[in-house]
This record gives structure tokens, C-alpha cells and sequence, in this order.
């Protein structure tokens, strides 16, 4: 089922960031929102997380059952905490342990996770000895074996060379690819080039605004 927010506004003080915004997020799409910084990328995204709440307006998200239960969301951002006295290993298989698989499993599902985001040399390295844009990459590993059905990423990239970026994007993909809805705050061109779809924010400035160019 999508992620549907209606009629999102958001004000800081004065300043309105956010005005009468509706969008729809599809099952198995990457939709990148692109904007110059202030224009209220990651305050959508912090509402459809449910971090923030809006002023006026909602967001819905159905688990693909169409019962109440909201679904999993993975949040991925520069910030994203690491167990610091945990191995990478660890931490990414906590992803896979929230989901109910066994401890065996989650340390499988780990292996692969690192590997695809090209983290084997740390595996074995605790959180606190990781550099940024291994943390960020145990993050994205994290919620790959979380499997969750809404990934909401936020500067996912912003850490990382073009080669790990370059993982970062495909694991997206693939979990966009099995039916996961993606949603990516990105100044990076290539990840937007990679979405199914743009929204451009800055251009959503009037309530029942066009909300999406592909
Ligand atoms: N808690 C807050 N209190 C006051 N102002 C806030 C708060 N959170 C965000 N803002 C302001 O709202 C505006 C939108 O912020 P937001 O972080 O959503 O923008 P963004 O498009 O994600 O920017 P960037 O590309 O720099 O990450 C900015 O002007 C920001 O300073």
C-alpha cells in the first residue's frame, strides 16, 4: 500500500516550509526529492517517519495486509546511530534479529549485507572505530536486513566517494525492486538519476501544485 501524505503544511515561526503539499509514494518506486537546501526535504521526510508533526495535514501508510499495523520504517542519514561497542557484523544483524529472524539467520543475512556494501574489511570492527561513510553504509546494510517496507533515506550519500555511492544506490534499487517504497532527500545528481521519480519541492510552493515531474 503507498505512503499518501495530503495536504502537508508546516511552519517554523514565520517561516512556512511546507504548504498544502500532497504526493503519493508507490510500492517498489525510488522517488527522489530534490530542492535547494530550506525547502523542506528532510521535514518530509521527518513527517512521514512520524518524527514531526505536521501543522495541518496527513500521512497514511498501510501495511500490505490492510490491517492497522504500521508498517516498518528504516531511517537512514548521516547521523544514523551505530551501537559504538558493537561490530559492524552486529549491527547490521540487528536489522535482520527486528524482524524475527533467529541469530544464525541474522548473522548470514549480515555477511551479505556488508558485502554488498562493499564493508567486509570492517565486519569485525566495532561501531566507534567506523568512519562516517562506513557508518552510513552499516545504516543502509542495517535496513537491508531489515527488510522494512518504507525506507526513508536522507542524504544517503553525502559521506561517500562514487564507489560506495554507487552501492548505496544499488542496494536501494534492489530493495525498491522487491516492493520496498524508497524516498530519498538528495542534493547528488546521481542518485536522483537513479529515482523513478522527482519531486521537485521548490517547485511546490501553492497548495494543489503539480506534485511530481518524472
Ligand atoms: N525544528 C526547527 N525549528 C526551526 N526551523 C526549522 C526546524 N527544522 C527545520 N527548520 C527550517 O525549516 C527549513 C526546512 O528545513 P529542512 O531541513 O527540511 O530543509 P532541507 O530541504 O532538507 O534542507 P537541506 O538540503 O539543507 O538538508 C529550513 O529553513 C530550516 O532551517
Amino acid at each position: 500500500m503507498p505512503v499518501v501524505a495530503t495536504d502537508i503544511s508546516v511552519a517554523f515561526g514565520e517561516r512556512r516550509v511546507l504548504n498544502g503539499m500532497s504526493a503519493t509514494f508507490e510500492e517498489g518506486t525510488i522517488t527522489a526529492l530534490r530542492a535547494p537546501s530550506g525547502f523542506g526535504k528532510s521535514t518530509l521526510l521527518a513527517i512521514i517517519a512520524g518524527h514531526q508533526k505536521p501543522d495541518a495535514g496527513t500521512v497514511t501508510i498501510t501495511s500490505a495486509d490492510g490491517g492497522d499495523d504500521t508498517p516498518g520504517i528504516s531511517w537512514i542519514d548521516q547521523a544514523s546511530p551505530v551501537f559504538p561497542h558493537r561490530t559492524a557484523t552486529d549491527n547490521v544483524a540487528m536489522g535482520a534479529l527486528s524482524r524475527g529472524a533467529t541469530r544464525e539467520e541474522s548473522l548470514t543475512i549480515a555477511a551479505h549485507n556488508l558485502t554488498r556494501l562493499g564493508l567486509d574489511d570492517v565486519r569485525d570492527r566495532a561501531g566507534k572505530r567506523l568512519s562516517g561513510g562506513e557508518r552510513q553504509r552499516v545504516a543502509v546494510a542495517r535496513s537491508m536486513a531489515a527488510e522494512t517496507p518504507v525506507i526513508l533515506a536522507d542524504e544517503p550519500t553525502a559521506s561517500l566517494d562514487a564507489a560506495s555511492r554507487g552501492l548505496v544506490i544499488d542496494a536501494l534499487r534492489a530493495a525498491a525492486d522487491a516492493g520496498a517504497i524508497v524516498i530519498i532527500a538528495t542534493h547528488d545528481d546521481t542518485v536522483a538519476e537513479s529515482a523513478d521519480r522527482i519531486i521537485r519541492m521548490d517547485t511546490l510552493d501553492t497548495p494543489s501544485a503539480p506534485e511530481a515531474t518524472a
